[in-house]
């Protein structure tokens, strides 16, 4: 849920509940309302884990564990960052019986040994993300980020612009969760296409 109001969420997570595993609150909702939005989240659907997107690039157990009091049953920390802060992160997942994901986001020499250091880490699974900003670059496709999912051989997600043409494509090459954001909050039926994604996936 990349949206930056707690109310646009509330309604956003309503619309699609029937539709997804997981509730993600997007890394602009989090600066925009604060942790106050994990724990409203949280609150509205108690069935659904709730997966902040922090992307925590310091001090990853004290963030970790602000987002795990608020209410998240999952955290971001930066795969690009030090790895005392994934360490440091990990650590705060154990103390809460929550999990850790590595957002692969920004790294891309080198992804797969990356990949494989932060998952000796302790990490739940990996995110192999292509941002936003990467997305909007004219060539832009998915196929990197599955193929490196594959090479590494260790449990994945994929995040990067997936469509209901694509989500197929993702479950086959092994994720096991496939973020979608953009599908469906910018379609004119957020419902309709979270329900389309979920049947293409399952
Ligand atoms: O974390 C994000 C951006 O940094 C997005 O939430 C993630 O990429 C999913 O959104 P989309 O499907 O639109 O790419």
């Amino acid at each position: 849920m990349d949206v930056v109001k707690l109310d646009q969420a509330l309604t956003l997570a309503r619309q699609v509940a029937d539709s997804v595993d997981i509730l993600e609150l997007g890394t602009p909702l989090i600066k925009s309302e604060g942790l106050r939005a994990i724990t409203a989240i949280k609150a509205a659907h108690p069935d659904k884990l709730v997966f902040a997107d922090l992307k925590t690039a310091d001090a990853g157990e004290l963030e970790a564990g602000l987002a795990f009091e608020a209410g998240a049953d999952l955290v971001t920390v930066m795969g690009a960052a030090d790895d005392d802060t994934v360490r440091g992160a990990v650590a705060a997942g154990r103390k809460y019986g929550k999990d850790v994901v590595a957002d692969m986001i920004t790294v891309v020499d080198d992804r797969v040994s990356r990949i494989l250091e932060v998952s000796k880490f302790g990490v739940s699974f990996v995110e192999i993300h292509a941002g936003l900003d990467e997305q909007a670059r004219p060539g832009y496709t998915i196929q990197a980020l599955l193929d490196d999912g594959q090479k590494a051989g260790v449990p994945f997600s994929i995040a990067g612009g997936i469509t209901v043409e694509t989500i197929g494509s993702v479950r086959a090459a092994g994720a096991r969760v496939a973020v979608a954001g953009g599908a469906i909050y910018n379609a004119k039926d957020p419902a309709a296409a979270a329900k389309a994604l979920k049947s293409r996936a399952s």
